[in-house]
């Protein structure tokens, strides 16, 4: 099965598993453009079709939903008046999020609308033109994509970012593999990043995002690549860490109907609205 035929078969199953043509176009699209970036068969990165629509099905909102939303502790990031402008265009205008501990919060909006140079500016990586960013506690991000060093090992990758926040090289590892087994993955010694497929280069990140416990997690689309399974134990994951008292930022475009997190910054514009 090629990619066309791939991305029709998909088309096609996420429709039969009810989801909307909006959201069926945003998934394909996403698909689309991983497998032309990454060169890697579908059947390889996500499964039949049938299995990965199921799974996006699931994620809106099946029998497999969020637990329980616990009590909010102490602020952890704040966000507070964000605005960016490239080349004279404004990306992100005055935009405001605070994310409590123990509470998740999903970025969402089209295209372009500015999610990843939001997080990026919550990262400390980008400068806002206005506005401020203060966060409460150690801070891990995982980008949508790099992030990884082509020559280095999963467990030359713990030693490595783990070092820098405090971690021997022997509990670093011990962590970096415990986070690789909550998402089914067990890394090959010896295997440099650059010989991983995108959805395990994606595992790695989210798990140095991970190392150390940061209480601030911000994760950009973190399930790119993942099949089925993995998505489904990111989700559980992410719970997991919230229940432990994180406060986490997720990108997405998968979740329209966001019944899997507590809070959901829109930054679909007006225009874009109506259009
Ligand atoms: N370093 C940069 N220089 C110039 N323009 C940029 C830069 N980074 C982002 N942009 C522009 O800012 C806009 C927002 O980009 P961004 O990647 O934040 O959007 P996004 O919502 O994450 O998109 P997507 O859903 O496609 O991942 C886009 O028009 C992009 O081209």
């Amino acid at each position: 099965m090629n990619h066309n035929a791939w991305l029709a078969a998909l088309t096609g199953e996420l429709r039969r598993h009810g989801v909307g043509p909006d959201l069926t176009g945003h998934v394909v699209a996403e698909a689309a453009t991983h497998l032309t970036e990454s060169g890697e068969h579908p059947l390889r990165v996500f499964g039949p079709p049938d299995a990965y629509a199921r799974a996006v099905a699931d994620s809106l909102g099946g029998p497999d939903r969020r637990p329980p939303h616990r009590r909010p502790g102490p602020v952890r990031l704040a966000a507070q008046g964000i605005t960016k402008r490239y080349r004279g265009r404004t990306v992100l205008d005055r935009v405001d999020l605070t994310v409590r501990a123990g509470e998740i919060a999903a970025v969402v909006g089209a295209n372009g609308s500015g999610k990843s140079t939001f997080l990026r500016i919550c990262a400390g990586l980008v400068s806002p033109d206005a506005g401020t960013v203060r966060v409460h506690g150690a801070l891990g991000y995982c980008p949508q994509d790099g992030g990884t060093a082509e020559f280095l090992d999963a467990d030359e990758h713990f030693a490595l970012v783990g070092g820098g926040r405090g971690l021997t090289r022997d509990t670093a590892r011990r962590a970096g593999r415990a986070g690789a087994a909550a998402l089914d993955w067990s890394p090959p010694a010896g295997t440099q990043a650059r010989h991983l497929s995108g959805g395990t280069r994606q595992k790695l990140n989210l798990v140095l995002a991970r190392l150390g416990e940061p209480e601030v997690l911000l994760l950009d689309e973190p399930y790119q690549g993942f099949d089925r399974g993995t998505y489904l134990d990111f989700w559980h994951e992410v719970w997991r860490w919230r229940d432990a008292g994180k406060a986490i930022v997720v990108v997405t475009h998968l979740l329209n109907q966001l019944d899997r997190v507590d809070l959901v910054l829109d930054l679909t514009t007006p225009r874009e609205r109506a259009a």
